[in-house]
C-alpha cells in the first residue's frame, strides 16, 4: 500500500518558483494596444468576471500585464521569474486600486491569487520608498502568518531587496513588512502606509474574539486598508464597508459569493446512522483510492482530530494532527512541515488549517466532521485543486449530521456540484429527518458494523 513508499516532496516549501501556471491568468494584451478607455476597462472586467463598486472617483482600469502597473522595475522583472507571469483577475484589479492609495474590500475565490493582490502593491510601496513606507499584514492563524512571511521574503529576495519581513517579536528596527495575528501585530510600533486584513471575514467575526485587536489595528492610521477574503457573508460586508474610507472600492471576482470552487470534485458520502460509522468508512475510502494522499482531513475539535489521526496511524498510514489545542505552536509548525515535505500523508486538522494555506499539490480534502457553516466549507474545499490541479472534496455525514448540512449542500450546488443529494439541500424540518432516517436515502448507506473500531 502507498504508505510504504518513502517521503515525497508533495508541496515543496514555497521557496522555489511556482511550477504550474497561474490560476486563470489575465489574457495578454498586444503591445500595440490602444490606451485603456473606460469602455475597454469595462469589457475587460466583464470578460474576467471582475466587478468593482467604487465610492467616489472611477476605479483604475484592470491590468493585463505587470508592466501596466508602473511598478518598480525590480518587481516587474521578478514576478515572471518567480513563477507569476501575469496577474490573475483579482490581482489585475485590486493591485491598481491599492496602488492608488484607495481602501479596498477584495473578495475572490480560494486559490485565485489574493495574496499577490496585496503583496505586489506592498512590495512596490516598501521597495520604492526604500523601506520608509511600511506594511502590516494581519492573518488569523500562525500557519498562515508563517506562509505569508515566507512568501513576502521570497519576493523581496527575488527583487534583490534586503528589506526585512518581520514576524513577532518585532525586534528588527529595519522591518518594512510585519506579518502576525492581530493581537501580536499590535506589538509592532510601526505606523503603516498599508494595512492588510487577510481572511478579513474571520478577523471581523464578532464571535472570533479578535475584534478588539482588529479595531486597534484599524485605528493605527494606515493611509490604505485592504480587507481580503474568499467569503463575504452579509454582516461582514456591512462591517467591512463601514471600516473603510469613503473613497473605497469593493473588488469582486466571480459572481457567486460564498461558493466553493467548481473545479474541485465535491462528493457527499453517507456513512451510516451514527458517528461510529465514520472511521471504518474513511478507511474504506482510503483503501478504495477515493482519498488519495496527500489528504487533509477536517475534524471539528482537537480531540477528535487527534483520535482520527491515531486510528489512521494504527492502520499503518502516515497520519499526523494539526490543531490549535493539540500542542505548542512548534508542534503545529512541525506537523505542517512534515505534511508539506511528504513525510505525512494524511493530516487531520481543525479549521485552523482551512484558511489561506497554500498546499499546491493537495489532492483531496475530507470533512470527517461536517463543516459548521457554508463559509468553512468553502475554505476547506479551497485547500484542494490549487494552481489548476485537479482536486476532490469529500464530506462524510451520518443521519445526525444531515440536517446541519443544508447550507453547505446548497453552497456546493450553487458551485455546480451535480452530486449533492437533493434531500441534503432541501428545507426539511428536523422532525421529518428523524422520520426519514430509513434505508437507502442516497443509495449508498452502509450496514452498521458490529464491533465498529470507532470506540
Ligand atoms: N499571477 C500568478 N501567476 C501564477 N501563479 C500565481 C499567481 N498569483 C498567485 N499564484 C499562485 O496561486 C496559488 C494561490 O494563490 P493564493 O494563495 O494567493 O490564493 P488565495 O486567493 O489567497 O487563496 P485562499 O483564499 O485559499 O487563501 C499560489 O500557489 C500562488 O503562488
Amino acid at each position: 500500500m502507498a504508505a510504504k513508499l518513502g517521503a515525497l516532496d508533495f508541496f515543496g516549501d514555497g521557496d522555489a518558483p511556482a511550477p504550474a501556471p497561474a490560476p486563470a491568468p489575465v489574457p495578454d494584451r498586444p503591445p500595440t494596444a490602444t490606451p485603456v478607455t473606460s469602455e475597454s476597462a469595462t469589457r475587460t472586467r466583464k470578460r474576467l468576471g471582475i466587478t468593482v463598486e467604487a465610492a467616489g472617483a472611477a476605479p483604475p482600469p484592470p491590468w493585463h500585464n505587470w508592466s501596466d502597473g508602473d511598478l518598480d522595475a525590480r518587481i516587474t522583472e521578478a514576478l515572471p521569474r518567480g513563477g507569476w507571469p501575469r496577474p490573475t483577475p483579482v490581482q489585475a484589479q485590486a493591485a491598481p486600486v491599492l496602488l492608488e492609495g484607495r481602501d479596498a474590500l477584495v473578495v475572490a475565490p480560494t486559490g485565485g491569487g489574493k495574496t499577490g493582490a496585496f503583496l505586489v502593491p506592498a512590495l512596490h510601496l516598501v521597495i520604492a520608498s526604500r523601506g520608509s513606507r511600511k506594511t502590516l499584514v494581519a492573518a488569523p492563524t500562525r500557519e498562515l502568518v508563517a506562509q505569508l512571511a515566507r512568501e513576502a521574503r521570497r519576493w523581496l529576495g527575488l527583487c534583490g531587496s534586503d528589506l526585512v519581513v518581520a514576524t513577532p517579536p518585532f525586534t528588527d528596527s529595519k522591518a518594512a513588512l510585519c506579518v502576525a495575528t492581530p493581537q501580536a501585530l499590535l506589538q509592532s510600533k510601526i505606523t503603516p502606509s498599508l494595512l492588510v486584513l487577510d481572511e478579513a471575514d474571520r478577523l471581523l467575526d464578532t464571535e472570533g474574539g479578535l475584534l478588539k485587536a482588529v479595531d486597534a489595528l484599524l485605528a493605527k492610521g494606515a493611509t490604505t486598508r485592504a480587507l481580503v477574503s474568499a467569503t463575504a457573508p452579509g454582516p461582514f460586508m456591512e462591517a467591512a464597508v463601514a471600516a473603510l474610507a469613503p473613497t473605497r472600492c469593493v473588488v469582486r471576482v466571480g459572481t457567486e459569493s460564498d461558493g466553493p470552487r467548481a473545479t474541485v470534485a465535491q462528493r457527499f458520502v453517507y456513512t451510516g446512522d451514527d458517528d461510529r460509522s465514520k472511521a471504518p468508512a474513511l478507511r474504506e475510502l482510503i483503501r478504495d483510492g477515493a482519498c488519495a494522499p496527500p489528504c487533509l482531513i477536517f475534524a471539528n475539535s482537537a480531540a477528535r482530530a487527534a483520535r482520527v489521526a491515531a486510528r489512521l496511524a494504527e492502520a499503518g498510514l502516515r497520519a499526523d494532527v494539526l490543531a490549535a489545542a493539540a500542542g505548542p505552536p512548534a508542534e503545529r509548525a512541525r506537523a505542517l512541515r512534515k505534511f508539506r515535505g511528504g513525510e505525512t500523508w494524511f493530516l487531520v486538522a481543525t479549521d485552523v488549517a482551512s484558511r489561506g494555506l497554500d498546499l499546491p499539490a493537495l489532492a483531496c480534502v475530507v470533512s470527517y466532521d461536517a463543516p459548521t457553516s457554508a463559509q468553512d466549507y468553502v475554505h476547506r474545499v479551497g485547500r484542494a485543486g490549487r494552481r489548476g490541479r485537479p482536486g476532490a472534496a469529500l464530506t462524510l455525514y451520518t443521519s445526525d449530521d444531515a440536517p446541519r448540512l443544508r447550507a453547505v449542500a446548497k453552497a456546493a450546488r450553487r458551485a455546480g456540484c451535480a452530486d449533492v443529494p437533493s434531500f441534503l439541500a432541501a428545507d426539511v424540518p428536523r422532525r421529518a429527518w428523524d422520520a426519514a432516517a430509513g434505508e437507502g436515502r442516497d443509495g449508498s448507506r452502509r450496514k452498521r458494523r458490529k464491533g465498529s473500531d470507532n470506540k
